[in-house]
């Protein structure tokens, strides 16, 4: 039986960041643990497909790494290989030579982040990026890949997205995930990125969404928010996979799709 993977079902796509299993890795010289047994483990488990945010710094993922992985990939066609970062760092140098080694390559998600970034904090802004932007994507397209855009929960900015030629936008939740303990402000959050996700529709996009989403509040949001194609999820599962392993985390995070479906 073939993968209801993101690839064609209409129920949201799990994609696991591996980058915490690079930085654990890297702080030794064995090898372990495995980005590509981490990745495997997750797509015999359902993960609809792998994320990687290479930074320019090579902190956790290096650039090995994105091969390793792209090589994985290919024997699991029907699951998605999606790599985050700056395209104006050399995302789109490492992209172009995926796609010349034949390797596959489903969506590049451009954050805005400088090269000594913490973690991704913000969005990209319309019209300030438009003029940048346009020609990376272009660029990115021509590679065979779906451009997501990283973005706040702006509906008012979904326009400028979708004017510069992207295909999607992934809505940036970390202010959700802090909002989430305390009723009101996850109401009110939840609110905000409806009104995004319904812009960013209307507006032609497909909608992601990803950063510190996590099995408490993971069900909630995608019950409020219509239409998320994808989820993209690093820290949290993985520290849920140090206690429970990568398989029972994995089947966990889908039934937390599944059940803002059902
Ligand atoms: C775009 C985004 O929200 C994630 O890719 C996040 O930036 C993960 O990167 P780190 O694992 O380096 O925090
Ligand atoms: N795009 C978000 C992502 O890949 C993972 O973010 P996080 O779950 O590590 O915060």
């Amino acid at each position: 039986m073939s993968h209801p993977s993101a690839l064609g079902a209409s129920r949201t796509a799990l994609s696991v960041n591996v980058n915490k299993v690079a930085l654990l890795r890297n702080s030794r010289h064995l090898g372990i643990p495995s980005v590509t047994r981490a990745a495997t483990l997750c797509l015999q488990a359902g993960a609809d497909g792998i994320t990687v945010h290479p930074r320019p710094d090579e902190r956790h993922i290096r650039w090995h790494d994105v091969f390793d992985l792209a090589r994985l990939l290919r024997d699991w066609p029907d699951r998605e290989f999606n790599i985050e970062g700056n395209p104006f760092h050399n995302l789109l140098d490492v992209a172009r030579e995926v796609v010349q080694q034949g390797l596959p390559l489903h969506q590049l998600t451009f954050v805005p982040d400088a090269v000594d970034q913490f973690t991704s904090d913000h969005g990209w802004r319309f019209p300030e990026d438009a003029q940048r932007l346009r020609p990376v994507i272009e660029q990115a397209q021509a590679l065979g890949a779906r451009v997501s855009l990283f973005m706040d929960p702006d509906p008012a900015q979904m326009a400028g997205a979708r004017a510069v030629g992207a295909d999607r936008v992934e809505l940036y939740t970390e202010p959700y995930a802090a909002a989430w303990p305390d009723a009101a402000a996850r109401a009110a959050q939840l609110q905000r990125y409806r009104d995004a996700a319904v812009a960013a529709q209307a507006a032609g996009l497909g909608v992601n969404a990803g950063h510190d989403l996590n099995r408490d509040n993971l069900t909630d949001f995608l019950r409020a928010v219509p239409g998320v194609a994808e989820v993209s999820i690093g820290h949290a599962l993985i520290a849920d996979a140090l206690e429970l392993g990568y398989a029972a985390t994995v089947q966990d995070y889908r039934r937390c799709i599944a059940a803002a479906a059902g």
